[in-house]
This record gives C-alpha cells, structure tokens and sequence, in this order.
C-alpha cells in the first residue's frame, strides 16, 4: 500500500517539475500538475442545431425535419458576389495609417494601416478546406470552394469588391522582454463577416505577403507552418479549446527561404496562405503598446471597442469597467491555460503578442503535444532556456496578465490597480481550481474526496518516472473495464503498458478502483464519460510532419485524413487505426525538432 508519506514528496516534487512557480503571486498553485480535457463533444453541423432543437416539436418528424434541413442547406451563399465583408467597422472606430505602400515603418498613434495582401506565385493549390467553417460559420456552400474565384479569394489574389483590407499593430514582450513595435507583418485582415446566427466574424490571411510592419521578413507562411496551423486550429476547437479557427489552406509555387537543411543543403520551401478567422485578433500586445507610446486616448478607445464588442455583460458606464474587463482576462486566461494543460498542449511562444485578449489560442507556431509525461516538455527547438515548457504555462500566463495589468494602469485610478494586482493574485487559486477539475473528469472522479488530489498527483508522478504517453494512458484507462483493468492485461494498451512497469503501479491501481467503486454508477456510463474528455488523437509532431511531406509534393490526402480523424477524436475510427494514429509514435518521431522559422 502507498504510504501517505509519500504525499508531500509527490507534491513537493510536482511543484518543482510541473508547475513551479517563480513569483510570488503564485505561491498557491500546487495540486496543479493536472492535465485534462475539457468535455468537448464533437459539434454537429451548425444546421442541425439550428434547425432540431429540442423543444421542436416538428422535429420529431422525419419529413418535416429533412425539408428543413435541405432548406437550410440551400441558403449557404451559393455565389462569392453575394458574400459581404467588409473592415469598415474597423476603420470607422479607429484612426488608420493611410500612408501609401508597405514600407516597414514605426506607427503613431493608429490600430491599423491599410496594406494590401501580394499575391503568391502560382499555380495555387486549395490543399485544406474545414467544412466546418465554411459551412457552419461562413454560411458558404461547399461547393463553392471548387470556384477560381473562390481559390483567388483565400489566398489573397482576389479582393472582394468594397475589400480594403488593414493590418494590425501590436507590440509585445517576447521571451521576457519588450520587442516594441511587432504587428501584422504577414498578415491581413480582409473584413468582419455577421453570420447567420449574428455572430461577427474576422477574417484574416496569414502569409499574404509584406506590409508596414514586416520588419526584416519576407512576409510570407512556408507550407510547413501553414499545415499545422490549419490542422490545430480546427483540432483544438474539436478538443473544446477556446481557438482561432481556419477555413482554408492554399499552396503556392512561390519560393520561400528559411533556416531550414535537407542533407545538409539549404532547402528551399513553398509559399502558403491560411484563411482563419476569429471573433477578434487583439492580443494583450494591442494595447501595451498604446500604454508604452503614451497614446492614452487610443487606449481608451480600444479598450471601450474590445469591451463594447465582446464583452458584452459588462455595462460601459460602469466607471469600473476596465477592472471588470481585467478580471474577465484574468479568469478566462487562467482557464484557456488549464484546458491546455489537459490536453497536453504546449503553445511554444506564450509572448504577449500572442495572448488573445479573448482568451482563445492564436498563432499555432511551434506548438506541441507532449506524448511521454514529462512537465519539462519544450516544444520549440529555439527555446533553449525552456521559457515556455510545458509545465511553465501557468507562470508565463500570470506573466503576461502582469503585462495586461501595466497596460492598462494609465485608465486605472490608484485605487483601481491595487484592486487589480488583487484579481491577479487571485489566478492561481482560479487555475488549480480549473485543472483540478479537469484532471478528476479525465480520471471519471465524481463527487469530492479527501484522496482524489492525491490519486491524481500519484498517477502523474508513474506516468512520469515510465515516460508513459500522456493522451493515450488517459484514454486507455477510460476505454478498460473495471475488471480489465483489475486483471492488469495491458497487452493492447501500450501507454498502460509503459505505466505498469512502475513498482508502484499496483498499489494506484488499487486505490483509483476502491474510489471508483464508491461512486453510484455503472462501468460503462464511467467509461463513456471519460472517452468524451480524453481524446483518442491529438496532433502528434509525426503525424503534422508525415501530412506536410506529402503536402510539399501536392498530395493532401494526408491533410484530410487528419482533417477528418482530429475533428472527432473522441471517437475511434477505423481509418486513424489503419493509419496507427492511436499507436505508439514511429521511432523517426524521436528525432523531430520544431523551431521557430515558419
Ligand atoms: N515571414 C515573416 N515576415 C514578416 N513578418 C513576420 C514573419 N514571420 C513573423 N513575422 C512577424 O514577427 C512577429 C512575431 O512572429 P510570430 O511568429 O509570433 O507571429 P505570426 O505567426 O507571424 O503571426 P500571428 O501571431 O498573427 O499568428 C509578428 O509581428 C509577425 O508578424
């Protein structure tokens, strides 16, 4: 039987490994070494929730509902005329830079300068579509996408007509330190889009090309980055994490340099562009650099804009707003970096300039899954300190709400930023609150008891000394009997494998049965619940990496399966098997790297 001794220990060692904390304000982070998922069932296309809900009536008539469903259908936008954006909500809220030309230069007192995208050199390739998106928030019928002018549209060779597209300014603190001026320097908002349902929409290219704030690049996406953005976006919505989306990846000609060999010579790689979308691109980088510069007023105004927009139960007379909106931040943060943490996700550049003031994930850049448990997971080969490791997020997120809080002291009165400072320290305990609950739902706890924490820390605590997989040895335990699991066969469970080499394992094994079988339900209702949180597939760095090979040769078979497989992964499908998504990684896995150039 496991001593109870060995808890301090097991937590002592957690806080070192996992979740150490280097400030103050985070003392109270501890039980955290929990990784989880949030319950993120697969959403049904957008019609049939439009259209059957359940307090229909008419719903539960087959005809009635197949006309209401072919009708729906028949209203996506069949023609991209009639399809409307447009940034001029943007450019009337904000001054905008008009100067002429995408010269890179410093930008005073604007949100946004006008830039127009470059087209890429063809032949241009549509390789990616997420129907999901184009149907489902787009309103645009599928088919449409096998139009040229459609193909002209998302990779930015074709503007819709009354289009002016703006790019954004930002600043940001990059790996700890103020980098000044950053901004959209490949990227370009086309337009907002109000959907069906009345939600606003931005929608942005990425690779499109130079614009004023380019700095040294080229302004371009190689294939490479673009794949794993489009393919984690839509996966980490599949996953229930609050994300920026995309509709469409497209593929060029076009020849792009990056640090990047291929034995032993530079390679030269190919240009791509992704359509994606969120409800808004600000990043806690918009706003520090108005407070830097000292442009208050502009400060002012965007804060009111963000708040006014998309957060809307905040009442914009309320003389506290900027404290409420700031609280809003904190909170949404500290559980955009929970759900992270359950699913194994390591963003890889948490800058502020890349911390959404909506809390959603943004720039898929050198992100990874950590496969085998191990809280010092770095997924960026350029990372060489491990800023951002895995088991760092928790503390770089409280980093950059510091940032957020000194951005926004200049619209703060004294009394306002020390009620501030309050709500930050007042994350952590948000945090672990979050991740403790996630982690109980992925090992199917319900209820309260006094070991749960203790089960959970023990188990990641095996899973570390085995390096056991971390997405695989959930879902294994979720897809085993009670009594499969009792019998301890783990012939066909690899990750269960690994973990029951533990000289410990027998005895966690026995205390999460005995605290299973004091809950009042059946083995299949519990293991139904944890498969709806711990996914079968996540993107793998092998998987991204096997797909952009063949996409590099204008085979996208590869992204479409993935496509398919990672927009449901709770569910077991016969082709992912085949395709040994769910198996142990291949040994060339092992010798990946991620680094920063894209
Ligand atoms: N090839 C490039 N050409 C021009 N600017 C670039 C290029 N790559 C990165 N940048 C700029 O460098 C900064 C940091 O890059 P980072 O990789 O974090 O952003 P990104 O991936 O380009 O954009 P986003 O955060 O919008 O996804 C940003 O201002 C970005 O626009």
């Amino acid at each position: 039987m496991v001593t109870k001794r060995l808890v301090p220990w097991l937590i002592a060692a957690e806080i070192a490994l996992c979740c150490s904390v280097e400030t103050h304000t985070m003392s109270s982070i501890h039980t955290v070494f929990v990784f989880a998922v949030v319950a993120a069932v697969s959403v049904p296309p957008v019609h049939v929730l439009e259209f059957c809900q359940s307090t229909d009536p008419d719903c539960h008539s087959h005809d009635t509902f197949r006309s209401r469903w072919n009708k729906s259908v028949s209203n996506l936008t069949q023609n991209l005329d009639r399809f409307s954006i447009s940034c001029k909500k943007l450019m009337e809220s904000f001054p905008v830079d008009e100067v002429d030309g995408d010269f890179v230069r410093t930008v005073k007192n604007c949100i946004f300068s006008k830039s127009i995208p470059t087209p890429l050199k063809g032949p241009l390739r549509l390789a990616a579509v997420s129907k999901d998106v184009i149907e489902g928030i787009l309103d645009l019928d599928l088919a449409l996408t096998q139009s040229d002018d459609f193909l002209g549209f998302v990779s930015g060779s074709q503007l819709l007509p009354g289009s002016e597209p703006l790019t954004h300014r930002y600043g940001g603190h990059q790996f700890g330190y103020w980098a000044g001026q950053l901004g959209d320097g490949r990227a370009h908002a086309l337009g907002q889009y109000t959907n069906r349902r009345g939600e606003v929409w931005e929608l942005q290219l990425k690779g499109s090309g130079k614009t004023p704030y380019s700095r040294s690049g080229d302004g371009r996406a190689v294939i490479r980055s673009s794949v794993r953005e489009f393919l984690c976006s839509e996966a980490m919505f599949a996953l229930g994490v609050p994300t920026s989306r995309a509709a469409t990846l497209v593929v060029s000609e076009e020849p792009v340099f990056r640090d990047q060999f291929y034995n032993g010579n530079m390679k030269t790689e190919r240009g791509a562009v992704v359509l994606r979308l969120a409800k808004s691109w600000f990043r806690i980088g918009s706003l520090e650099i108005l407070a830097k510069s000292g442009e208050v007023d502009l400060l002012r105004k965007l804060l009111d804009f963000v708040i006014e927009e998309h957060f809307t139960s905040i009442n914009p007379d309320d003389p506290d707003k900027y404290l409420v909106f700031y609280s809003t931040v904190v909170s949404e943060t500290a559980h955009l970096i929970a759900h992270w943490m359950s699913v194994g996700f390591a963003h890889g550049v948490c800058n502020t300039d890349n911390f959404s003031l909506l809390s959603i994930t943004i720039d898929y850049g050198p992100f990874g899954f950590m496969e085998s448990y191990n809280p010092n997971f770095v997924p960026n080969t350029s990372d060489d300190e491990g800023r951002y490791r895995i088991g760092a997020q928790a503390d770089v997120g409280l980093f950059n709400l510091e940032k957020l809080l000194l951005a926004l002291s200049p619209v703060l009165s004294g009394k306002q930023q020390k009620e501030a400072y309050m709500i930050l320290k007042g994350y952590a305990d948000i945090y672990q609150e979050r991740i403790y609950e996630l982690f109980k739902a992925k090992l199917g706890l319900q209820g309260e008891e006094e070991d749960d924490g203790y089960i959970i820390a023990l188990l990641l605590k095996l899973m570390e000394d085995t390096r056991s997989d971390f997405t695989m040895t959930f879902r294994e335990l979720s897809e085993l009997s009670d009594q499969q699991l009792q019998n301890q066969d783990f012939t066909q469970t690899w990750a269960l494998e690994d973990l029951s080499s533990h000289e410990l394992f027998s005895d966690w094994l026995g205390l999460y049965l005995q605290r299973l079988s004091r809950q009042n339900e059946s083995d299949v209702d519990r293991q139904n619940r944890m498969k709806n949180v711990n996914p079968r597939y996540v993107l793998r760095n092998w998987m991204a990496e096997s797909a952009i090979k063949k996409t590099e040769i204008n085979d996208f078979s590869e992204v479409e399966l993935l496509h398919r497989t990672l927009s449901s992964p709770f569910v077991t499908q016969d082709t992912a098997e085949k395709a040994g998504y769910a198996a142990r990684p291949p040994q060339w896995a092992r010798r990946l790297k991620v680094s920063c150039s894209s």
